[in-house]
């Protein structure tokens, strides 16, 4: 059973999703401190948060049962992702699910502050029918400035156009046409744009880039009397800035649905005064997007557990469950070349590099050689390796992977060769797939062979001589060692010179095996590899089980 643990609020139709999962269970468990979210996580397969729960690395370090975090929502800013990658965990989120609702609440926010319909209201229910005091200004006719044009800003471009707004953007990942076909004046120059608005609304991640984006030297740019909109995250507006920006009567108002520190304390200045208009971090707590993320959540988060596809990932390449089936195998055959390697190497490994041929060439090869890298490290490291974090820890190591395609069909349709590089010279193999489902190991060094990629391989150099292989099989025998495959190699394929001999053992030879076969003559090294059993369950994933 897969545990699934959710610690903040989820619309119950996605709690029914996941409770009808075959093979999903649902630790429901609201309301925990960071510490006890981290004692919960020891039992937990993957994890669906929204923005209250905190993984922090303290938190995700030594989770090895943890395999994904799903956000319900956008920003995954409460997630530390270097944290979640180098513990090979995937970060999934659901990008589209608020965006209407999210939209709604930016525009509702503008016009409530241009109306100021909160104070007004607060007014009355205390029993005061003050029709001067609060004049507005209305929208038509005003420009608005979106700061990120993705799905949100865009969203609110298109309800502004709706009001009669002139629509000002800023955003580097747009480009003019395509802004210009949604009716918004595109800025390369984010000083030049904030000049020209009555309004200002921000739609980008919290980034460092994007932190203090909107701090007092841009605000004392803008024309007065300027309102100010946040319901993205806190601290991309610079909070005591625009306190003060607007207590100087600068800044003409602001609201704001986000907060540096969330729930933001009591004495935060914003709060006091009368020009902001605030709201608890709502904009996405709407039935309509409460369910659209809870479901969308559940779904990935089965998605995953239960047919290995990786949907909305932000840590890694997305893989849909057909693409998962197809690659699979070949997933599998890297991460073994590279347990191979890692076993067959004991010196440094400085780099790698892996030449794809025939249909493998033809595959999402950086996933490939993610799993390879996971295989090579999987030795050496204590830690968990697997695809999502493989490429990190190589590179930490100073380990460079490269690749190289060739549609050329060689002795095989489809082949993998992978070579590392160490201090001590280079060692090389390759490896194939027969029927679509029986992996192979063809090639060690100058030796052409057929071995099977899985289990206990014993391997063994000699001289190509008459008798060796039988006194071989006599001395596995007399120790009951039962030999389920053997495959033998020879330099230039000739008689009489270096021979290397494979191996496939049913069961693992003791130390006195090892030395019957190392005191034949002819043999001159004995070496013994351990690979995962053929169909390790998510030999993509993880090489905990080798
Ligand atoms: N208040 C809420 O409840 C709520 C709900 C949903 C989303 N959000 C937040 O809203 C924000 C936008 O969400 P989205 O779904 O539109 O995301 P998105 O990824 O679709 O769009 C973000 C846009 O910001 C742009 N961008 C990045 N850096 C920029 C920079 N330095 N300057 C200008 N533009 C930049 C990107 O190119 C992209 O187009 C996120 O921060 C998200 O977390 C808040
Ligand atoms: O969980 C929420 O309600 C907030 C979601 C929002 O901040 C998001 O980034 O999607």
């Amino acid at each position: 059973m897969y545990r699934v643990l959710i610690t903040d609020n989820l619309s119950p139709a996605g709690l029914k999703i996941l409770k009808e999962t075959p093979g999903i269970e649902v630790d429901l468990r609201k309301g925990l401190t960071p510490d006890e979210v981290r004692v919960a996580l020891h039992d937990a397969d993957g994890i669906i948060i929204r923005s209250e729960t905190k993984l922090t690395p303290e938190i995700l370090k030594d989770q090895p049962r943890l395999k994904a975090i799903v956000r319900a929502g956008v920003g995954t800013d409460n997630i530390n992702l270097p944290a979640a990658t180098r513990e090979g965990i995937v970060v999934m989120n659901t990008p589209a699910g608020n965006t209407t609702s999210t939209a709604e609440h930016t525009i509702a926010m503008m016009m409530a502050l241009s109306r100021n319909i909160a104070p007004a209201a607060s007014k009355l229910r205390d029993g005061v029918w003050d029709r001067k005091s609060f004049t507005g200004t209305q929208l038509a006719g005003k420009t608005i400035a979106i700061v990120g044009l993705g799905r949100i800003g865009l969203a609110v471009a298109r309800r502004a156009i709706g009001l009669e707004m002139k629509i000002l953007g800023f955003d580097p990942f747009m480009s003019v046409e395509r802004a210009a076909e949604q009716g918004i004046e595109l800025y390369r120059d984010i000083d030049e744009m904030i000049t020209k608005c009555d309004y200002l609304t921000v739609h980008t991640p919290l980034s460092p880039e994007t932190t203090n984006l909107i701090g007092a030297e841009r605000l004392a740019k803008m024309k007065k009397g300027v309102r100010i909109i946040n319901c993205a995250r806190g601290g991309i507006i610079n909070e005591a800035e625009l306190a003060q920006a607007i207590e100087s009567g600068h800044i003409g108002g602001a609201a704001l649905d986000v907060f540096v520190k969330e729930p933001t304390p009591p004495d935060n200045p914003l709060l006091k005064l009368p020009q902001v208009l605030c709201t608890p971090h709502l904009a996405a707590s709407t039935d309509e997007a409460q369910e659209l993320v809870a479901v969308e959540a559940a779904e990935i988060m089965a998605g995953f557990l239960v047919r290995h596809e990786v949907r909305h990932a932000v840590n890694m390449a997305p893989i849909s469950s057909a693409e998962m089936a197809d690659m699979r195998i070949y997933l599998d055959l890297g991460l073994r070349l590279g347990v191979v390697l890692s076993q067959l190497n004991k010196s440094g490994v400085r780099s790698a590099k892996l030449t794809f041929r025939g249909e493998a060439a033809t595959k999402k090869t950086k996933l490939i050689s993610n799993a390879f890298a996971a295989g090579l490290l999987s030795s050496a490291l204590a830690e968990n390796v697997n695809i999502v974090n493989a490429e990190m820890l190589a590179h930490e190591r100073g380990i460079q992977i490269t690749e190289s395609l060739s549609s050329e069909v060689s002795d095989f349709s489809t082949m993998i060769s992978a070579t590392v590089y160490t201090d001590e010279g280079e060692c090389s193999v390759a490896g194939t797939i027969f029927g679509r489902q029986f992996l192979r190991l063809v090639r060690v060094n100058q030796f052409h062979l057929d071995a099977y990629l899985d289990g206990t391989l014993l391997l063994y150099r000699h001289i190509d001589r008459p008798g060796v292989i039988g006194t071989i099989g006599t001395a596995c025998g007399q120790h009951n060692v039962n030999i389920a495959h053997m495959a033998v190699g020879r330099e230039r394929n000739e008689p009489g010179g270096e021979a290397l001999a494979i191996l496939n053992l049913d069961n693992e030879p003791s130390a006195e095996a090892l030395a019957a076969v190392q005191a034949n003559p002819a043999v001159t090294s004995v070496q013994l590899l351990r690979l995962p059993k053929a169909g390790n369950p998510l030999p993509w994933l993880t090489t905990q089980s080798v």
